[in-house]
């Protein structure tokens, strides 16, 4: 009912001890607060909250265009309604370093668990796109060390994210992500994104290189190859991410049912494939309600 009673500090704890043991945590992109209560009814470990389908859902491109103030919000509303931990995507940070230590203490106030800052420059792109370029070393380090420093919440995760593998080809960028990974570990990361991995061999030397948790992005249409869960648990990784798959579903689903209200002029065939009344109701926890006034659900649904 309501939202998660776990307050954000013993998910922040209870994610720090899951991520320390060394198995792989499974985190979907939730698109919205209703799909961040299935991932944990289906048995997720966390929820992931993409800035690519926080752009999506405004209608924007992912190229920083959205604020900070809009990010805590969407993010706050989807963290609260779970009780799972919520890692959410901080871009750049939204500014300078002084900018990423107040998103990371808004981030802490919004109850999230953890935020990733990137190395990419202003105006950033999604990682898995061709033309990236990353600031240098000092400035990435700044970010990290300026948002390790302004979080109140020791377990709150400050994650780096880098970006440099796909500023050059084949082992010279892999060795550059491998440095710039332990620079940013140095610099206080607890935990590392390296971004558009293309193979397993290429998360494996980044495990091999550094102690902190490492996570693979396993984002559709991009640069890595789409490995499963067991393949990545393999050889190391920590936290696996699906960012933006449930909104392509949502969206695809979407699309062709529009499809066929223009061609058939009803969704009738469309049933079997849409969430039962009954099953949002139960999502919902609507009976719950009943709790404040018994006439609040005093009906049957036909399953
Ligand atoms: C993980 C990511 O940062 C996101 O915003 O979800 C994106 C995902 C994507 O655009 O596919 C990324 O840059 O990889
Ligand atoms: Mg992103």
């Amino acid at each position: 009912m309501l939202y998660s009673k776990t307050p954000a500090a013993e998910k922040r704890r209870l994610f720090r001890e899951r991520l320390a043991s060394g198995e792989l945590l499974r985190f979907p992109g939730a698109f919205n607060p209703l799909s961040a209560r299935m991932i944990e009814q289906k048995g997720f470990d966390g929820v992931y909250i993409s800035g690519a389908v926080l752009s999506a859902d405004l209608g924007l491109p992912d190229i920083g265009l959205t604020t900070l103030t809009e990010v805590a919000g969407r993010a706050q509303q989807i963290a609260r309604m779970t009780e799972l931990p919520a890692l959410v995507d901080a871009d750049t940070g939204f500014g300078e370093p002084m900018n990423v230590a107040r998103t990371i203490q808004t981030l802490e106030d919004a109850g999230l668990a953890g935020a990733h800052i990137e190395d990419q420059i202003n105006p950033k792109r999604c990682g898995h796109l061709d033309g990236k370029a990353v600031v240098d070393e000092a400035t990435a380090l700044k970010r990290i060390r300026a948002a390790v420093d302004a979080r109140r919440d020791e377990n709150f995760l400050v994650m780096a994210r880098t970006d440099i593998r796909a500023t050059a080809p084949g082992d010279v960028g892999l060795r550059a992500a491998v440095d710039r990974a332990q620079a940013l570990v140095d610099a206080g990361a607890d935990a590392i994104f390296p971004e558009a991995m293309r193979t397993l061999e290429e998360f494996a030397a980044v495990r091999a290189a550094i102690d902190v948790p490492i996570l693979a992005n396993m984002t559709e249409f991009g640069k890595s190859e789409l490995f499963s869960a067991q393949q990545l648990s393999d050889v190391g990784v920590n936290l696996v991410i699906w960012p933006v798959s449930m909104l392509r579903i949502a969206m695809g689903a979407t699309e062709r049912a529009l499809d066929t209200l223009n061609a058939e002029g009803h969704l009738t065939s469309k049933l079997g494939e849409m969430q039962h009344r009954a099953e949002l109701y139960d999502l919902v926890d609507y009976e719950s309600y009943n709790h404040f006034d018994t006439s609040v659900f005093n009906f049957e649904v036909e399953r």
